[in-house]
């Protein structure tokens, strides 16, 4: 660990502390906060790029050579492996404590200080793409694919772009999302600024994502792919009904298995023992239940890097489908939008080659008065297009209960 891990500083501090930096990067887990500030190099390469970790081997090097101990390059990467990836060595790096957990009572004032009244979206212009209706019939040609082609997994997904009234409140925001999502990574990555697009402003890249990519601390590694998901509920016999029938369904064990065989596949050659369930376990976040396999290696040579790990796994079936080259053409040819960050990485990685980075889900980039959700659900043969879209609806609410737009979500 990193010496200024061991501080005293708590998320809660580093998230008041957000607005106040320069392209401020900020990640929360159940172990630890991370708030960094300005940029002292840039990589924007893609993760396809060839010269991809000698150069981040090289500005973490100057770095080191400038006078920091144990630099970390932080930031995005994109779904697609060939388009830039937005990753940079900030000036200061404040290491915290994760956020303590708060009362009900406690937890409650925090919901009262929603960014937004959530009483009555009136006045919000709210625009899906695609139309439910389209969404449904690209699942539908997906299906149809799975029996003309050797595709058998696809992951489709929606956007959904809100004008807002106010500016959000980046702070409440975090803060919101860190505590309903305690065993997830929370973050809010600045995104650059699209110079070429007039009235452009700072772009933030938020979310609470429940899926660790990779992991990786020495020799030490730990994945922990989630695929297959059913909506809670608020009552309790039915939440474990759903749980119940979630584990006893063919068809999302089956959707599940498909990343879990790509994501050992992947791993092997890196590892000396890799230590992977033969059973999904059950995960739950705020809003869902996931299928979840933690998985857990020990590297043959500790000087593999976190992000040659990422490199090697990403874009897992989770995210993409199967196989992955079949899937990622049905997702260009079907979703009408660009992924951009959505379902890529967000994490850190420190100049041994140490790291943690998550899948980009549960998120939306924020731009001043703009919001723009992002939610997939795998398909596989037997998936059913309305349940497809109400998983992705229930995905949106992750954002949209954190922004105290609920009645959003019932209309998405
Ligand atoms: C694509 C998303 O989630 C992914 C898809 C899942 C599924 O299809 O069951 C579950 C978790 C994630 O791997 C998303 O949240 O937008």
């Amino acid at each position: 660990m990193n010496e200024s891990k061991r501080s005293t500083t708590t998320g809660v501090d580093l998230i008041a502390q957000f607005y106040q930096q320069q392209t401020p990067f900020f990640f929360t887990t159940a172990n630890y906060s991370l708030l960094t500030s300005g940029n002292q190099a840039s990589v924007n390469l893609a993760l396809n790029d060839r010269a991809l970790f000698s150069t981040i081997q090289g500005v973490l090097a100057e770095a080191q050579a400038k006078g920091s101990e144990n630099p970390i390059i932080v930031g995005a990467i994109p779904f697609a492996v060939d388009a830039p990836m937005h990753l940079w060595v900030p000036e200061t790096v404040n290491w915290g404590k994760p956020l303590p957990e708060v009362s009900k009572n406690t937890a409650g004032d925090v919901n009262q200080s929603n960014n937004i009244t959530s009483s009555n979206s009136n006045g919000y212009a709210i625009q899906q793409t695609p139309l439910p209706e389209t969404y449904m019939q690209g699942v539908e040609s997906a299906l149809q694919r799975f029996k003309h082609s050797e595709l058998s997994k696809v992951v489709l997904s929606r956007a959904l772009d809100i004008s807002l009234p106010q500016q959000l409140d980046m702070s409440q925001l975090l803060h919101k999302l860190a505590q309903h999502n305690r065993a997830g990574y929370t973050f809010a990555v600045s995104l650059p600024v699209d110079t070429q697009q007039q009235n452009s402003h700072c772009k933030t890249l938020v979310g609470a994502s429940p899926e660790l990519l990779i992991n990786k601390q020495g020799t030490a590694i730990r994945t922990n792919p989630l695929a297959g998901s059913a909506a809670r509920s608020a009552d309790h016999h039915e939440d474990q009904q759903r749980a119940h029938a979630l584990l006893d369904s063919t068809k999302d064990q089956h959707e599940h298995a498909l990343v879990i065989e790509s994501v050992n596949s992947a791993l092997k050659p890196f590892c000396k023992n890799l230590s992977v369930p033969n059973q999904p376990s059950l995960i739950h976040t705020e809003t869902l239940w996931h299928l979840s396999t933690d998985i857990s290696g020990e590297l043959v040579n500790p000087a593999t890097t976190v992000l040659e790990l990422a490199s090697a796994l990403h874009p897992t079936p989770a995210v993409c489908g199967f196989p992955a080259s079949h899937a990622r053409d049905a997702i260009a040819e079907i979703e009408p939008f660009d992924r951009g960050f959505f379902t890529g990485m967000v994490g850190w990685m420190d100049s041994q080659g140490n790291g943690e980075w998550v899948v980009t889900i549960r998120c939306a980039e924020v731009e001043a008065l703009r919001l723009r959700l992002f939610a997939g659900a795998g398909v596989v043969s037997g998936s059913i297009p309305q349940h497809e879209l109400m998983e992705t609806a229930t995905k949106f609410k992750t954002m949209l209960n954190a922004v105290g737009l609920t009645d959003v979500a019932e209309v998405a």
